[in-house]
């Protein structure tokens, strides 16, 4: 991410508000602004999840029926007005063969989805993705629930409201009961 370009930037934005970039409380604001940037996007720099951590297989003798991780917290920036939308993600899996990843794989993946200026359901389709790409498991279920910034501090300022995105794979999408199971744990808990 180009670090000088940002700084500028955000100089000039300041200076665009009629604010001066000079005073006090905002002297340092540029490089604080383009840390910050570096941090909230750093799925632009990373490209790809492995390039943060390892998605090390491993294998279990009885497969369990599925694996659910509920209500993982995310934090993202729509693309739109580059204001935050934020929420929880719940992600199920069905295993194949055994194989299994690690438990914090999962919450990772959804920060790596999330770490750049985005739509939720992109963060939906691309969570179920990276995991199918990493783990090729039998079916997976993805919910996520989240408060859109641009719709309450600006525009239509609807304040408090969730919006729901899913994505369903394989068994998930084969057997109404599994999926129905996975909402059962998940629903009513945004
Ligand atoms: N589908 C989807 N839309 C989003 C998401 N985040 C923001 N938006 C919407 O993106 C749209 C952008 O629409 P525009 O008409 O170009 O922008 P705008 O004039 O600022 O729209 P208003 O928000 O209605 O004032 C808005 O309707 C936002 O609510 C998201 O994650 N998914
Ligand atoms: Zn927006």
């Amino acid at each position: 991410m180009d670090q000088e370009k940002l700084i500028k930037a955000t100089k000039m934005m300041i200076e665009a508000f009629g604010e001066d970039p000079d005073r006090e409380g905002l002297r340092e604001t540029p490089e604080r602004v383009a840390k910050m940037y570096a941090e909230i996007f750093s799925s632009l720099d990373a490209k790809r999840p492995e390039a943060v951590t390892n998605y090390k297989v491993f294998h279990v003798a009885d497969t369990p029926e599925m694996v659910v991780v509920q209500e993982i917290p995310f934090y993202s920036m729509c693309e739109h007005h580059l204001l935050p939308f934020f929420g929880t993600v719940s992600v199920a899996y069905v295993p194949k063969n055994g194989r299994v990843i690690g438990l914090s794989k999962i919450p990772r993946l959804v920060d790596f989805v999330s770490h750049k200026p985005g739509m939720q359901e992109r963060v939906t389709t691309e969570l179920v993705q990276e995991l199918t790409r990493l783990l090729d498991p039998a079916g997976v279920a993805v919910v996520v629930a989240a408060r859109h910034m641009c719709m309450e501090m600006r525009g239509v300022t609807k304040a408090g409201q969730f919006t729901y995105t899913s994505h369903f794979t394989g068994a998930f999408f084969d057997q109404p009961n599994l999926k129905q199971e996975f909402l059962d744990q998940v629903r009513g808990r945004p």
